[in-house]
């Protein structure tokens, strides 16, 4: 077992490049969101907006249809379907760069369809993140998992219901047994998340007890979206995407007793710009 390194800050300007010049929404990747039923709607509009906020330069929303208007009063960059429809489904999966599955899905029978669907649509080349209820459903139905470049955002509660490790027994090479067998990124969030790849196990610093509060880590898995979507390497984007997200948030709580999702994700455009490659 090779030791855990903490991350830097240097992990933000080995990601975030120097936008090119010459250059179009394309360039800057597309993310599709699937989440938000008819009780967590919140959920897939804060990674909607994470995303969008993150700078990836197309995103889709499949939701409920009941989301549509809130979601598009604060957002109207994003572009919204409604996830029962599977021919769509389909093909705004088949297109995305990332596919974002999770966030307010819910469990009950439409939303493990929903799951299902993702899963028959995405291709080996895609990158997919898999949080909140998705998370729960793979556990609770033992959803065979598909080809692609997965990655898992569990907090702890979802990390045991996964992996079968209780959350005293959450330890480094326990979790790093069951990533291998997932052949996965897994983001294991707490108050110091840690990151298992297939590159090495990482421990963020940074993080704030003012960030427990509903929503942190649906914000958490849009923005991972929006990284990963542009940024060339898929590690690094994780673990800046993770690194900056709390750092985003102790600089709030200098003077904040609590930090809200969508406060972190308005600071992005200018935290990003603060932050880039300067090549
Ligand atoms: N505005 C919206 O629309 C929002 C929608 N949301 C959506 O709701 C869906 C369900 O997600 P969920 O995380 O709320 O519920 P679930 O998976 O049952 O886990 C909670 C259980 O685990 C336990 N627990 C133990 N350790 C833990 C830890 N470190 N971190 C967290 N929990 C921990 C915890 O213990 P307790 O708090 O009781 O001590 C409790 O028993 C999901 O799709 C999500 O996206 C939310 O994001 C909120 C905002
Ligand atoms: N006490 C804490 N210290 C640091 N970070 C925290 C703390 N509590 C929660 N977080 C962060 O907030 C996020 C919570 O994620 P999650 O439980 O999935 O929230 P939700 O599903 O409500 O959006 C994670 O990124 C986690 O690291
Ligand atoms: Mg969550």
């Amino acid at each position: 077992m090779v030791a855990m390194k903490t991350l830097t800050e240097k992990i933000l300007t080995d990601t975030i490049r120097l936008r090119p010049a010459n250059s179009h929404k394309g360039t800057f990747g597309r993310v599709c969101l699937v989440g938000g039923n008819y009780q967590f709607g919140g959920a897939i509009i804060m990674a909607t907006e994470a995303s969008v906020y993150s700078g990836a330069g197309l995103n889709t929303t499949l939701t409920d249809v009941v989301n549509f208007g809130p979601l598009h009063a604060r957002l109207p960059e994003a572009m919204v379907t409604e996830f029962t429809n599977q021919k769509a489904l389909t093909q705004l999966v088949s297109a995305a760069d990332t596919v974002v599955v999770g966030p307010g899905l819910g469990v009950e029978s439409d939303s493990l369809t929903v799951l299902k669907g993702v899963f028959d649509a995405i291709r080996p080349s895609q990158t997919l993140l898999i949080d909140g209820s998705a998370i729960t459903m793979i556990a609770e139905n033992d959803l065979p998992l598909p080809t692609a470049h997965l990655i898992f955002t569990p907090h702890q509660m979802e990390w045991q219901r996964l992996s079968g490790i209780p959350i005293n027994n959450q330890e480094n090479e326990a979790n790093e047994k069951v990533r291998e067998e997932l052949d996965a990124i897994v983001v294991l969030k707490s108050h110091r998340t840690r990151i298992y790849t297939s590159e090495g196990s990482f421990m963020n610093p940074t993080g704030t007890p003012a960030q427990a509060t509903g929503g942190m880590g649906d914000t958490l898995a849009g923005m991972i979206g929006g990284f990963t979507a542009q940024f060339t390497h898929r590690e690094n984007a994780v673990l800046a995407a993770v690194y900056a997200h709390s750092d985003i948030a102790d600089n709030l709580a200098d003077h904040q007793y609590v930090v809200l999702p969508t406060q972190i994700m308005h600071q992005l455009p200018t935290y990003m710009h603060d932050h880039q490659s300067k090549r």
